[in-house]
């Protein structure tokens, strides 16, 4: 018999129903705190510096709490920041560079890259902030600015500029070891490779993206000239002004006022100062972004400060025993209980000064004055540049087609002109994919030859064991304020997209891993040089 087969009724399909699906949460910031484990090793212990996307943590070894790393997490986004960092930190290490923190693993963990690298004392910046007058010596000044100076060369000679040249920037080694001598370049954030892969100059773009911290840029960056060698070494001068006079007198001001302020006030801030220091600003009055600064000329000036004022490498730094802030940073030193590097730090040899009688003297004579020479030009400015314009705010208004009775379309202003914050650093993220792609102009590698200026082997802190200690009394607490930063790290000017899997964590280690035993929950007091005042 044959069944009978009921009829299908089409039912009418239910309307959909379009509800927009529920707006992601908003990811504040990498989702890292106190005590997170890091690939099943690093445990946070104490938070150092804080960022719009990223944090820099104290972290320990599970298997050797006493052993103290940074920790510089950002969010994973699109384009992994970190990762640039990484193979700059490698490519530095590989040349030997003695002004590079090393690094000692790069991976990715929930929403977040992070980098794990050798640990550090406080920077330039929360150094001065903690002397009563707000200035250094003289004396510490220059050696600051060498050293400075130094290791912005060592990224100059491998063809990138930092275009992030500020205090904060800069740190020493851990304070009451024999590193608390020498300098550190820190963040590569916003480097750039300046040349193309067949080792030639890129040109110049017509304009350039804001890229950097306000009150350190110079005049070139406010008119959106692309960022070229010289503009690393006047932030580094304005970094001087400001560690020898106290302050800048345009901290704090907007983007507009604070140019003005650059122009109208860099003469009276220069008298105050070693005539040295006018004669740096001369000789970068004379460079474009296509001539190559005269790297020995400029250290030859510094080092004319030690030798005229007869300061010689073995004097105390404002912060060491001897120096006129001991008193201030000896209590801060003494709560750094981890072990500390046993590595010498020869200042003689970081200075490397020339003898006295043998250097040539140089008077303002030497230099061009500004406003007397011709504006030094790069003839090759393009609008077909091998690299992209980024937009900031609105994109530009529509051509208006010509008509004789209409008036001239209004010029629209960049709404993001002048919102910056001062003391904040400036990037902006790559919107389409192909800007993105535009990265691969940045690929690490060396571009020139590290030549005769290699260094001896890199030092290395080495952050040996020791006993736990407990947390260092309140009282030592320095209010160290940290300056806020609103950072937009996507900067494909700067970076290459990561290769980052969120999902498959991916780490290079460049130390041999060892045998985690689990985490039994204690974590060892914080024994950071500088207690943790997050930045805003
Ligand atoms: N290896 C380290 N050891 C100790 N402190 C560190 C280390 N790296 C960074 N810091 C501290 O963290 C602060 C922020 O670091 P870094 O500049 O790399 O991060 P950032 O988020 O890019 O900040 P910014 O935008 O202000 O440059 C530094 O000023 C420094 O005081």
């Amino acid at each position: 018999m044959a069944a009978t087969i009921a009829p299908v009724v089409a039912t009418p399909a239910t309307p959909a129903v379009l509800t927009p699906p529920a707006p992601k949460p908003k990811e504040k910031g990498p989702a890292c705190k106190l005590s997170t484990i890091i690939n099943g090793q690093f445990v946070m212990v104490q938070m150092i510096g804080k960022g719009g996307y990223g944090v820099v943590y104290e972290v320990i070894r599970r298997d050797s709490p006493n052993v103290r790393f940074a920790c510089k997490a950002e969010l994973a986004l699109a384009h992994n920041n970190l990762k640039t960092e990484w193979d700059l930190m490698t490519l530095l290490k590989d040349n030997k560079s003695k002004h590079n923190i090393i690094g000692v693993e790069l991976g990715s963990e929930r929403n977040y890259n992070y980098i794990i690298m050798h640990l550090v004392g406080p920077s330039l910046a929360d150094l001065r902030k903690n002397i009563p007058n707000k200035s250094f010596t003289l004396y510490t000044t220059t050696v600051c600015g060498i050293q400075c100076f130094d290791s912005l060369v060592e990224i100059q000679r491998l063809g990138y500029i930092h275009r992030d040249v500020k205090p904060s920037n800069f740190a020493i080694g851990v304070l009451g070891s024999d590193e608390e001598k020498l300098v550190y370049v820190l963040d590569f954030g916003l480097c750039r490779n300046m040349f193309n892969k067949s080792k030639e100059l890129r040109k110049p773009r017509m304009k350039a993206p804001f890229r950097g911290t306000i009150p350190y840029c110079s005049l070139n960056i406010h008119q959106r000239m692309e960022p070229g060698r010289h503009d690393d070494f006047w932030s580094l001068l304005y970094m001087m002004i400001e560690f020898h006079l106290s302050d800048l007198p345009w901290e704090n001001m907007t983007k507009e006022n604070t140019k003005k302020e650059k122009e109208s006030k860099i003469d009276s801030l220069l008298g105050k100062c070693p005539l040295e220091f006018q004669m740096i600003r001369c000789y970068l009055t004379s460079l474009c972004y296509s001539r190559e600064p005269d790297y020995a000329k400029i250290r030859g000036v510094l080092c004319q400060i030690m030798i005229k004022n007869k300061f010689t490498p073995d004097m105390p730094l404002d912060w060491q025993n001897g120096g006129p802030y001991e008193n201030i940073f000896k209590p801060l030193a003494a709560v750094v209980k981890h072990k500390k590097s046993k590595k010498k730090v020869d200042l003689s040899e970081l200075l490397d000064l020339p003898k006295p009688g043998t250097a040539p003297l140089y008077t303002m004579r030497d230099f061009p004055t500004p406003g007397e020479q011709e504006q030094p030009r790069d003839e090759s400015v393009s609008k077909s540049d091998d690299t992209i314009i980024e937009k900031e705010g609105p994109p530009p208004a529509p051509k208006p087609i010509p008509k004789p009775t209409i008036l001239p379309a209004p010029v629209l202003k960049n709404s993001n002109e002048n919102h910056h914050k001062a003391g904040t650093t400036i990037s902006v993220k790559p919107t389409t994919p192909a800007q993105r792609s535009t990265g691969e102009h940045n690929s690490l590698k060396p571009l020139a030859p590290t030549g005769p200026g290699a260094r001896s082997p890199t030092h290395h802190l080495s952050l040996k064991p020791l006993t736990a200690v407990p947390q260092p009394p309140t009282t030592i607490k320095q209010s160290v304020r940290r300056v806020p930063v609103h950072r937009h790290k996507s900067d494909n000017d700067s970076v290459k997209p990561g290769a980052v899997s969120k999902h498959n964590p991916t780490t290079m280690t460049a130390k041999v891993q060892h045998p985690t035993p689990p985490f039994n929950g204690s974590v060892a007091a914080p024994a950071m040089m500088i207690p943790p005042t997050p930045r805003k």
